[in-house]
């Protein structure tokens, strides 16, 4: 593991792999304190990834669990890993139509994406059936959401189309990726306010106070009232994130990224979603207003992953910066 801030040549799924069994290690040993003389193994680590849309967690998550059950090669059984995704979690494409026509005109909840049009229920649901497993339970399966049904709107799949993971007392790492795990409310909330006025009224001072490295801040694209209403939803993940014991933030070197990555991968997403699901590809249109509804987020509530009432804060936090070819230029433990 390099010393923080250093630059390192390993792809960032190595690097990530080696602190989750550190951190894996850790986790078990303090079961094992906590709990003297009780027989039995600690329950799966839950380790959030968080990174913005293009910076590659979804294709980390993907190595991980090669690249875990070689690490523990030494270990007398390999690590076991589950993968879940919150881009599995969003509610049905009927519950998502009903949150769009209570929220009439809030361009931010009109469709999948943001704090609001997930299920929440489900989520911890599964969550805590991996990480609290009952003795001989059953199977879980994981939710699996189809982005290409209904013209792209997305929908759920049939329960007997998710995926069995398995008996839940044999899992022993448990990797969540979300474009959004971690985001909190401002601190006090009614900063977004404040935030919103100066933006307003002076927009390069606004993105400085954002530290965004572009202007003026998408979130001026939005009626402030459209933005609460995003921060209000997202209380109710708090939740969520006690679950999670330990987390890594993919951070580009600069927020611009994640539309210039948009963009250009554009023609291979367009192409796996054709070739995989017959659905169909965005237009330029469709690229900026989904940019336009996703940036705020980062603008606003990205810091909550530092809040110190996280679990994670305070040593088990990892932050891996990303240049524009997803190469890791420091790591960074918080
Ligand atoms: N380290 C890497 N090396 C090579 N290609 C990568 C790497 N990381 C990501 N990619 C590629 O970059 C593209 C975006 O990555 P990925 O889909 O994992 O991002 P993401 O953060 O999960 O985005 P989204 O939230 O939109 O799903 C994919 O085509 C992926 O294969």
């Amino acid at each position: 593991m390099p010393n923080d801030e250093q630059p390192t040549h390993r792809p960032a799924a190595e690097l990530i792999a080696d602190w989750i069994v550190e951190r894996l290690e850790a986790h078990r040993d303090k079961w094992t304190a906590d709990h003297p003389g009780k027989e039995g193994r600690a329950p799966p680590l839950v380790c959030a990834i968080q990174g913005p849309q293009g910076s590659g967690k979804s294709y980390t998550a993907s190595k991980l669990p090669a690249l875990l059950s070689r690490a523990s090669s030494s270990s007398p059984t390999p690590i076991r890993t589950v993968a879940l995704s919150l881009d599995d979690l969003y509610l049905p494409h009927s519950a998502l139509a009903s949150v769009a026509a209570s929220n009439p005109s809030n361009a931010l909840l009109s469709g999948r994406g943001q704090a609001g049009t997930h299920d929440l229920p489900l989520a911890l649901r599964v969550l805590r059936a991996l990480k609290t497993p009952e003795p001989g339970a059953d199977a879980v399966r994981l939710p699996v959401f189809d982005k290409s049904l209904h013209g792209g709107e997305g929908d759920r799949v049939p329960e007997d189309e998710w995926v069995s993971v398995g008996a839940p007392d044999e899992v022993d790492v448990v990797v969540f990726e979300g474009w959004m795990n971690g985001f909190r409310p401002l601190s006090p909330p009614t900063r977004l306010r404040e935030l919103y006025s100066l933006a307003q009224a002076n927009p390069e001072g606004a993105s400085a106070r954002l530290g965004i490295d572009y202007t003026p801040p998408f979130l001026l694209e939005h009626d402030v009232a459209h933005l609460e209403a995003v921060q209000d939803n997202l209380r109710a993940y708090e939740e969520l994130w006690e679950l999670v014991d330990v987390f890594v933030q993919i951070r580009p070197e600069r927020m611009g990224f994640v539309w210039e990555w948009r963009l250009e991968g554009r023609p291979l997403q367009e192409h796996n979603m054709k070739a995989q699901n017959g659905g169909v590809g965005m237009t330029d249109e469709q690229v900026k207003h989904f940019i336009a509804r996703y940036m705020p987020g980062y603008e606003l509530f990205l810091r909550g992953i530092d809040d110190a009432r996280n679990p994670w804060v305070g040593g088990n936090g990892l932050r891996v910066v990303v240049d524009k070819r997803r190469e890791v230029s420091a790591v960074e433990r918080f």
